[in-house]
């Protein structure tokens, strides 16, 4: 059996959730050890897979779960937008360090290495490619190119305004046009991600409302504030 009909075995059994474990930059809880943690409590309540930021963090978490990562690493450069795995190095690292999947920047702007030689090296290390995409055009494009899983990961997030909801019609579409949907980004309630399943979507990621206490607390404080003013 392939690593992906495994995987779709086990989506089918137990739902498709995928927990993000990044916590926000600097936060005490932004280290190896707890993320660890953090990804082997999503494992054992039922997380299909994991998605892990920075190579040592995949390590780390590699050493205590048997779910597949989907490994990615975040970078800052000058003259490009795009920070999800944005270099073949990196690819090279995330693989050595355990990750099954590797997820990387999909979109069509400005970058550092092209699509098709981040795929040719994936595909080198015999593991799964994820596209993080922001539209329908995008997704396709790196369906066509040979990404097994495509992402809504970028979606509101190539512009200024970042939407509150998320975008539910780009999984619908990429999903009737023949793709396997990863649904990332604003997730925030289990309804939310139900409906994602709805459209289509064969998996659900969810990141900050499990494992970003900060953004967690900052929802309920501002809902609880001003109340009885
Ligand atoms: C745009 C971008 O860089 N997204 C990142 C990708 O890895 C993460 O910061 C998100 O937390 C992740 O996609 C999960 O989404 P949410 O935290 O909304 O459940």
């Amino acid at each position: 059996m392939s690593f992906l009909d495994a995987l779709d075995a086990k989506v089918k059994a137990q739902g498709g959730l995928i927990v993000s474990c990044q916590p926000v930059p600097q936060s005490p809880l932004d280290k190896p050890d707890i993320i660890a943690a953090m990804a082997l409590a999503a494992e054992q309540a039922g997380a299909v897979a994991l998605r892990i930021e920075g190579v040592e963090n995949v390590r780390a978490v590699r050493a205590v779960v048997t779910v597949p990562i989907i490994g990615i690493v975040k970078r800052d450069l000058p003259d490009t937008p795009v920070r999800i795995t944005p270099w073949l190095d990196d690819v090279d690292a995330l693989a050595q360090a355990g990750a099954s999947i590797i997820a990387f920047d999909g979109t069509q702007r400005p970058r550092p290495v092209a699509v098709d030689a981040l795929l040719a090296r994936i595909r080198q290390h015999q593991l799964i490619a994820m596209a993080d995409c922001s539209t329908l055009q995008e997704g396709l494009a790196c369906h066509q190119q040979g990404a097994q899983l495509i992402g809504t990961t970028l979606s509101g997030y190539t512009s200024a305004v970042i939407p509150t909801e998320p975008d539910l019609a780009l999984v619908s579409s990429l999903s009737n046009a023949g793709c396997r949907v990863v649904a990332e980004g604003r997730y925030n309630s289990p309804e939310l991600a139900a409906q994602a399943i709805q459209h289509g979507a064969w998996t659900v990621t969810v990141g900050s409302a499990i494992t970003r206490l900060e953004h967690i607390c900052q929802w309920y404080r501002d809902a609880i504030q001003g109340v009885n003013a």
